[in-house]
Order: structure tokens, then sequence, then C-alpha cells
């Protein structure tokens, strides 16, 4: 794994994602969780954007204090596990626009197909943070990804919860110009593209269906 890809040192990153990991957590639990981890890698994979000087007046006296120098990147949820991802990361961006991709691996073949697109018109001007808690063959993300760049997003980070070394190697040969953000790099992948030991269905985890 080159430098693209990081795997945060982070006690709490770890402790949430063991208890996402357990079969017995039930859904509420699961969401709520994730979207705490969507706070936190959020923050984590946008700790670098860069930054400017304003005049501010705090209450007892003027300063030169740092604002970001762009417009807030564009936030953008792979459906449909990302949308709990995507709770968490509007707490610290609020203001970001968000985009939408529906994409559903076909069960047998592994293969990503696409049922919705809805990306803010002015990504241009803005980097992009695509968000999918799942890394496994890396298909999704590759083309989740293709689609924010082909919409024009100036720069693209991708957050996850945990990767397969099979999906980040995909990734990072299809993109390797997007860093990679993820609370885990599990063993591999299993004869279902079920990522080991993982954490099961994101998806349906998260939207309590199987
Ligand atoms: O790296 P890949 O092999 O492409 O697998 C990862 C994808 O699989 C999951 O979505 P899924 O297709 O299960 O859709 P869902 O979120 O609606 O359940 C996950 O949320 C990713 O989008
Ligand atoms: O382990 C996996 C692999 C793909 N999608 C998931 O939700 N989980
Ligand atoms: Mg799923």
């Amino acid at each position: 794994m080159d430098s693209t890809f990081r795997v945060p040192r982070h006690a709490l990153l770890r402790a949430k994602l063991t208890l996402i990991r357990r079969r017995e957590t039930d859904s509420a639990t699961f969401r709520r969780v994730l979207a705490e981890m969507g706070a936190i890698l959020t923050a984590e994979i946008l700790r670098d954007l860069p930054e400017a000087m304003a005049g501010i007046e705090t209450p007892v006296g003027p300063m030169d204090a740092p604002v970001l120098a762009a417009p807030e990147p564009c936030l953008v949820a792979v459906l449909r596990a990302g949308l709990g991802l995507l709770e968490g990361a509007r707490m610290v961006l609020p203001d970001a626009p968000v985009g939408h991709l529906g994409l559903v691996r076909d069960e047998a073949t592994l293969q990503a197909s696409e049922y919705v697109v809805r990306l803010p018109r002015d990504l241009a001007q803005r980097g992009a943070l695509v968000l999918d808690p799942m890394l496994a063959t890396g298909g999704s993300a590759i083309q989740a990804i293709a689609r924010v760049k082909q919409a024009g997003a100036t720069s693209v980070r991708f957050a996850c919860v945990v990767a397969a070394p099979e999906g980040v190697r995909a990734l990072q040969a299809a993109h390797p110009d997007v860093p990679i953000l993820s609370a885990a790099l599990d063993e591999r992948l299993n004869e279902h593209g079920y990522i080991v030991p993982g954490l099961g269905d994101a998806g349906d985890r998260c939207f309590g269906t199987d």
C-alpha cells in the first residue's frame, strides 16, 4: 500500500468499528455509530484543506484567524450504506453540498451498476469527498469516483470504514491521485466478495434489510 492509502491511529475510531463489526449490534446502533465514524473520518481526511487568514473580532479584541481558503468540498454518498457515513459528515461540514450516487453490486458478478446520479451543479468549483463504508473489490468506489471526476470536481478523496487489500490496490490503480482513508484494512475477500472479517453487508445492517 503506498501513501495514498492511510489508516489513522485513532482509538475512538477503532472502538467504534469493533462495535459495528459485532454480529449482535442492532440496526439503530449500527447506524448511529456509522454516523459518528463519518464525522471522525471526514475531519481526518480533510485535515489539510488549504487555509487563509482573516481579520476577526473576538469579544475581547481583534486577531488574525484561520479560515478555509476554498469552498467546502462536496460530500458524495454512495447509496445505500454511504448514507450512514454522510449523516456524521454533515455535522462536520454543514454547509457542504451533497451528491448522491446509487450503486448496487450484482451478487453473482460483483459488478456495480448505477441506479441514481444526483450531483450538485457547481461541483467544478470544488473538491469532493466520496463516502462509502465498504471498499471490497473496489468496483463501486472506482465507478463513483469516475462519475465525480466527470462532473468536474477539482480534487477527490475517498473515506471508508473497512477496506480489503484487493479493493485498495484496484482503487489506487484506477485513481492514483485519490487519497483513501479507512478505519481498518482487513485480511481479504471471501468467495462471495465479502470482506473478511469485515462487518457483513453494510447497507442491510444500516437499513434493517437482508
Ligand atoms: O468494492 P465493491 O466490491 O464494489 O463493494 C462495495 C460496495 O458494496 C456495498 O454496496 P451494495 O452493492 O451492497 O449496495 P447497498 O449499499 O445498497 O447494500 C458497499 O456499500 C459498497 O458500495
Ligand atoms: O463485505 C462487504 C463487501 C461489500 N459490501 C458490503 O456491504 N460488505
Ligand atoms: Mg449491500
